[in-house]
């Protein structure tokens, strides 16, 4: 099947997936220290931070050149069992000698979610408006999920914030999977960035897998998660969450 140009690159991958991940994070990594010194990269929570374990003593990160920050975090203090930072500190950056510099959210703002959202926009702004980004922050690598639902980030079917375009970071206080409040990444951004990987596996996840590649008309939040030019969508996937789709797989080689 033809393929439109800058149609998503899906990867299905019947073993290795967190090596593959590793290859294509530290191939992104390398070209953007190559041209700008620094690698600026949005990490998701859930089952994703478990697929980064390849990354762990691997020599060819370059980890004082990364600016991590998060795609969605849960209004909770850092150090909570539903925080995508503690989360990340548990999978992969609290096993590392030498961390990155890693942006999490202002915990002093717990109980303002609009505060909280917009402390974390601030964030954002310190590190790339005065950069490479006019209006959007322009990310080296964004990493996400997709809930069974077809969530990304904290974009949730027929939500509201589906909508939201002017913002950087939005907030909801309603988000139908628990913890309710959060703050996550806009559209907006994500679709302004050089690269987006989307990382799914299991059979739980191959109903959606296939509504959301397969037919992107029905708009689930994953769906509209499309770069601009020159910005490229890829998907990591393994056998059990591709088994139901017929979007053309590529084989991963780099
Ligand atoms: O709530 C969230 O869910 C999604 C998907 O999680 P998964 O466990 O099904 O992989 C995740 O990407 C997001 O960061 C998180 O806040």
């Amino acid at each position: 099947m033809h393929q439109p140009p800058n149609s998503p690159i899906v990867y299905s991958l019947r073993t290795g997936l967190s090596s593959a991940l590793a290859t294509f994070i530290l191939k992104a990594q390398d070209e953007s220290v190559n041209k700008k010194g620094r690698f600026t990269i949005a990490l998701s929570g859930g089952s994703l931070p478990q697929q980064l374990k390849d990354l762990i003593d691997n020599p060819r990160v370059k980890w004082d050149k990364w600016q991590v920050f998060y795609a969605d975090e849960r209004a909770v203090p850092l150090d909570d069992q539903d925080s995508n930072h503690n989360l990340c500190m548990t999978e992969l950056f609290g096993k590392l000698p030498n961390p990155p510099a890693i942006h999490t959210l202002d915990p002093t703002h717990l109980d303002n979610l609009e505060m909280l959202s917009a402390a974390y926009e601030e964030e954002l702004i310190r590190e790339f408006a005065p950069k490479d980004s006019a209006r959007f922050p322009v990310f080296d690598l964004i990493l996400l999920g997709i809930g069974s639902d077809g969530h990304t980030c904290s974009l949730f079917p027929n939500h509201q914030l589906l909508a939201v375009e002017d913002t950087w970071v939005a907030y909801l206080d309603d988000s139908p999977k628990p913890p309710p409040k959060r703050i996550t990444l806009t559209y907006p951004v994500l679709n302004h960035a050089a690269r987006v990987a989307f990382v799914a596996t299991g059979e739980g996840k191959a109903d959606v897998l296939s509504m959301i590649l397969d037919h992107p008309e029905k708009g689930l939040p994953a769906s509209r998660v499309r770069p601009v030019h020159p910005g490229q969508l890829y998907w990591f996937v393994d056998e059990s969450a591709s088994a139901k789709l017929q979007y053309p797989k590529s084989s991963f080689s780099m």
